[in-house]
C-alpha cells in the first residue's frame, strides 16, 4: 500500500455534475467520497436550528469546530445517511434554501478554518474522491488527480429544474436560475478559498454531454494517469 493512498479532487459549481461523476466513480474503483459539500450544509442547517445568523462568524466557528454529525454508510446500498444531533437531516440538507444558506456560511473564513481538519480525515486507506468548491486548490493541494467540472449556467438550471420536477417540487426555471447565479456569484467571489479550478486541474464542460459522456471522459482521464504512473495500477479494474 502506497503511505498515503491516492486522491481524486472534482470541483466545480452547483449542477454542474460533481455528484453524479463522484458516486460512479466510488462504484468503479471502490473508493470513499467526501461530499464536502454536505458538510457545509449541515453547518448551515445547525446554524439555522441553534437560531445563529448566517454572518455571524464568532457564533458559527464554535458550531462548525464541534458539529455533531455523522455519516453513515449503508454497507449494501452504499448511500450516506447524515445525522446532526441525532436527526436523520439526509434529505433536509438538500434542499435549495439550505444549499443557499451553506454558501453564505463557506464564505466566513475562519468556519473554513474550522472545518479543513475534518475534510482532510476522509483521506482513506482505499483512496478519496472528494466533491466540493477547493478540494483541488486548498484541501488536498496534492491530489494525484484534480477534475473542474463545469457548465453553462442555464444547463445547470435545466438539471436542477428536472430533478425537483421529479421529485414534484413546485419549482421555476427562472428562479432556479437566478438561484444558480447567486450562489455561483458568492462561491466564485468570496475572498477564501474561492471556486477556481486548480492551476493543475482538467477542465470538463459538461454543457452538452449527458452523464454517461462525462463519466467515459473522467475514464480516460485516469486510465492515462494509471498509463502514466500517477495512480496505482489494477486502480481502474
Ligand atoms: N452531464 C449531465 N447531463 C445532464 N444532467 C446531468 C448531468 N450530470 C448530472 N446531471 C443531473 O443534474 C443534476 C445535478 O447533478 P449533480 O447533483 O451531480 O451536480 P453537482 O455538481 O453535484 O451539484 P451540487 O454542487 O449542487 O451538489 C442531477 O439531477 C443530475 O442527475
Ligand atoms: N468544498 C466546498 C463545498 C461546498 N461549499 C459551499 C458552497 C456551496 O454553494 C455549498 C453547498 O455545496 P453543494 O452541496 O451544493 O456542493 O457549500 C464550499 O464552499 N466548499
Amino acid at each position: 500500500m502506497q503511505a498515503t493512498m491516492p486522491v481524486i479532487t472534482v470541483d466545480g459549481p452547483s449542477g454542474s455534475g460533481k455528484g453524479t461523476v463522484c458516486r460512479l466513480l466510488a462504484e468503479k474503483l471502490n473508493w470513499d467520497v467526501l461530499d464536502s459539500g454536505a458538510i457545509y450544509r449541515v453547518l448551515a442547517l445547525a446554524a439555522i436550528h441553534h437560531n445563529i445568523a448566517l454572518d455571524n462568524e464568532a457564533d458559527l466557528v464554535p458550531l462548525a469546530a464541534n458539529l455533531d454529525v455523522q455519516f453513515l454508510i449503508d454497507a449494501t446500498t452504499k448511500r450516506t445517511k447524515i445525522v446532526l444531533e441525532g436527526e436523520d437531516v439526509s434529505n433536509t440538507i438538500r434542499n435549495e434554501e439550505v444549499g443557499a444558506a451553506a454558501s453564505k456560511v463557506a464564505a466566513l473564513p475562519r468556519v473554513r478554518e474550522a472545518l479543513l481538519r475534518r475534510q482532510r480525515a476522509f483521506r482513506s486507506e482505499v483512496g478519496l474522491i472528494a466533491d466540493g468548491r477547493d478540494m483541488g486548490t486548498v484541501v488536498f493541494p496534492d491530489a494525484e488527480i484534480k477534475l473542474y467540472l463545469t457548465a453553462s449556467a442555464e444547463e445547470r438550471a435545466r438539471r436542477r429544474f428536472n430533478e425537483l420536477n421529479d421529485k414534484g417540487l413546485d419549482v421555476t426555471l427562472s428562479g432556479l436560475l437566478e438561484d444558480i447565479k447567486a450562489r455561483d456569484d458568492r462561491d466564485m467571489n468570496r475572498k477564501v478559498a474561492p471556486l477556481v479550478p486548480a492551476d493543475d486541474a482538467i477542465t470538463i464542460d459538461t454543457t452538452e454531454l449527458n452523464a454517461e459522456q462525462v463519466f467515459d471522459r473522467v475514464l480516460s482521464i485516469l486510465s492515462d494517469a494509471v498509463m502514466s504512473g500517477k495512480l496505482p495500477k489494477g486502480s481502474l479494474k
